[in-house]
């Protein structure tokens, strides 16, 4: 089973689009009249153990966690996935609680203080666990997910952000993607 890599192994528009610097948001709103953040999931809520690695969490994998669709024109295209230990949440992390549907990168590229490390990438197949949770969100998703992530810190705290992108590879156009595919 593929793990994360900080090689891009996707190719054309995707692969452009996984890499992509900046706010992911903003650039998904530019293709599109309107876009929204669906909030699915927030609160204290249990770790993978990858995630509680990747944070340096130890013992009870518990922490923070924010599940959302991000739409273009209704369309669900990415499904995000942003996790951080729970006494971050209540301290350099604390404005992740009160976003709403506003969406994360208010915060991360708008606030002083905040690096990002290197993005990583992952191909998650046709039975993985997340796959099976994102059918279940969504209709028409596609066999195999390409997703990336990435580690904001602010005040020496980690905030582990997954985006995976759940539109079909063909939508991926650079740089302006295509939401309604016709064959
Ligand atoms: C980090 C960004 O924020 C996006 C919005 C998120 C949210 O609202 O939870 C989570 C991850 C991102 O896809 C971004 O737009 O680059």
């Amino acid at each position: 089973m593929m793990r994360w890599t900080p090689y891009n192994f996707a190719q054309g528009g995707m692969g452009r689009w996984l890499q992509a610097t900046g706010s992911l948001s903003a650039r998904l709103a530019a293709t599109g009249k309107v876009f929204s953040v669906q909030v699915l999931r927030q609160g204290r809520m249990p770790l993978t153990e990858d995630e509680a690695q990747a944070l340096g969490v130890a013992g009870p994998r518990l922490g923070y966690v924010r599940e959302v669709l991000l739409k273009v024109d209704g369309v669900s295209v990415v499904f995000a996935r942003s996790v951080t230990a729970h006494a971050h949440s209540l301290g350099a992390w604390r404005s992740v609680r009160g976003l709403g549907t506003r969406p994360l990168a208010n915060v991360l590229f708008t606030r002083s203080g905040i690096t990002r490390q290197a993005m990583q990438y992952r191909q998650f197949g046709p039975h993985s666990a997340l796959l099976r949770q994102v059918q279940q969100l969504c209709a028409g998703v596609p066999r195999g997910l390409s997703a990336r992530r990435s580690v904001f810190m602010r005040q020496c705290a980690p905030l582990l952000v997954m985006e995976v992108f759940i539109a079909p590879q063909a939508a991926w156009r650079w740089p302006a993607a295509v939401w309604q595919i016709t064959d």
